[in-house]
């Protein structure tokens, strides 16, 4: 049985994870610092250790240094890129940024462990054969959903390339699954063990995202207070996932051109150039040939990009997986809730057969999540998964409107049974972004996370930048 250790100085988070891993079969240890781990316990016995980043007393990172064979996970309430990519170039194998529903954590604990060389007698595997041991185990089936000839075609593909250095460029309809194909690519390539980054091209304002994928020198531009580390440089060895690529500025795309040519990064204000390892997976909904014709997307950087595509058909198109996905949906939904045992009426089968599915997977997830909520038996019914109401892109939750969503602070629904659309997303964002990372904020809403971004900029709310960590 796997060991994990958790250090936590918060009592509560503390409790709750290891409840929940006790719970999923782990013998668990904690502490509430990095002095008391060494006192207690020793780290390096452990098959993992998941530790907040901020902790009295030594970072959690510190536990990196350590326990060197062991893998870290790191969880930072401080929902920022930044942190997280720190930890990962500290050595860290993934991290999770609170709040973290319990679904995350044991996905994130189980991966990690299944790429773990299997611990035998013979002395660990120094990191770097480690990092070329790949994940045998993975497989883009057991990572994504996909019975129907379209999906099966996708899987081939990606077990093939996932091996190889080859850039690739996933191409699809927002939420179809690009993000996950990417995960399958980078967990199935030999580069599995190494860190993984996703940025979303789209969700970092235009002035900081060169500073952000290449980094900074001091003083390079105003607020460069110190010099910093790209996102790139933090990818070496690993992989890049780089979605919604199409709305890379100009100067970006000739920078990421040269990453792509040379293999080179240069900072932001700097001179010099430094080598670096990456595989890089780009995904996008645009058609990006037809914006290389309009100028808006440099041809060259398309063609380095473009080597292999892997396109992830909408749902629409995969009509035989609707009802798989469904059912796959209602169970974990139904775990996650406390409400074992839920089904789907003949009716409600046909409804979901039936509908045009304009937000793929993701419309799917939200209606079932939606449905789960509301149902008052273990039947889900058409009129729970509202699927009639296709207005606008912003799909508000009925439940918010009727004051019965439990996830939504009370105070939120009462108030928003007369908001315009405007003022409904304006109210939720400013509630909530404190506590809810971008990805949720938009899951909540029923929009991609371009979708937020793009209505951000539109209401002059834009995201808040953190401030460093
Ligand atoms: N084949 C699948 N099996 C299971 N879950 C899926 C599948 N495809 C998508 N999902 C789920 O649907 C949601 C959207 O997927 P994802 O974020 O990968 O889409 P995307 O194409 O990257 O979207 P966007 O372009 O808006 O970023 C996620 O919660 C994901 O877990």
């Amino acid at each position: 049985m796997p060991r994990i250790l958790i250090v936590e100085d918060e009592e509560i988070i503390r409790s709750a994870v290891r409840k929940l891993l006790q719970h999923a079969g782990y013998e668990v240890a904690d502490a509430g610092s990095v002095e008391e781990a060494e006192d207690k316990h020793d780290p390096s016995e452990f098959d993992l250790i998941i530790s907040d980043l901020r902790l009295p007393g030594a970072a959690g990172t510190e536990l990196i240094r350590r326990a060197p064979d062991t893998p870290v996970l790191i969880m930072t309430s401080y929902a920022s890129l930044r942190s997280a990519v720190d930890s990962m170039k500290m050595g860290a194998v993934e991290y999770i940024a609170k709040p973290f529903d319990h679904d995350e954590m044991l996905e994130a604990v189980e991966g990690i462990l299944a790429r773990q060389p299997q611990v035998s007698s013979s002395a660990a595997q120094p990191s770097s054969d480690r990092a070329d041991a790949g994940s045998p185990d993975s497989d883009p089936a057991s990572i994504m959903f996909g019975h129907c000839d379209a999906m099966q075609k996708v899987f081939t593909l990606i077990r093939k390339v996932a091996p190889t250095e080859t850039t690739v460029l996933i191409q699809g309809e927002s939420g179809t699954g690009k993000e996950l194909a990417a995960r399958a690519l980078h967990l199935m390539s030999p580069r599995a063990a190494r860190p993984l980054i996703s940025v979303n091209c789209a969700a970092i304002p235009e002035s900081l995202i060169e500073s952000e994928l290449f980094g900074h020198e001091k003083g390079s531009f105003t607020g460069a207070v110190s010099a910093r580390t790209g996102l790139i440089e933090a990818a070496d060895g690993g992989s890049l996932f780089l979605d919604e690529i199409g709305e890379l500025p100009a100067e970006a795309q000739a920078r990421l051109l040269r990453v792509l040519q040379e293999g080179e990064i240069r900072k932001v204000g700097s001179t010099q150039s430094r080598q670096v390892d990456v595989r890089m997976i780009a995904a996008t909904h645009r058609n990006l040939k037809a914006m290389t014709r309009t100028g808006d997307f440099r041809e060259d950087l398309f063609y380095r990009l473009n080597v292999m595509q892997v396109r992830i058909p909408p749902l629409r198109e995969r009509q035989s997986d609707i009802l798989g996905l469904a059912q796959r949906f209602l169970q974990r939904q139904g775990e996650k809730m406390s409400k074992p045992g839920l089904n789907l009426t003949p009716e409600a089968m046909r409804a979901l057969e039936r509908h045009r599915w304009p937000g793929n997977v993701r419309e799917l997830e939200n209606a079932i999540e939606r449905a789960t909520i509301l149902c008052d038996s273990d039947l889900i019914t058409p009129s729970l998964l509202d699927l009639d109401g296709e207005g606008g892109d912003v799909n508000i939750p009925e439940t918010l409107v009727d004051g019965n969503n439990e996830q939504a602070p009370s105070r939120e629904a009462e108030a928003t049974s007369d908001l315009s659309l405007e003022d409904y997303f304006q109210h939720f964002v400013l509630e909530n972004q404190d506590r809810m990372s971008e990805t949720e904020l938009a899951q909540k809403l029923g929009i991609s996370r371009k979708s937020l971004w793009e209505r951000r900029q539109r209401l002059g709310i834009p995201r808040k930048k953190s401030s460093g960590n």
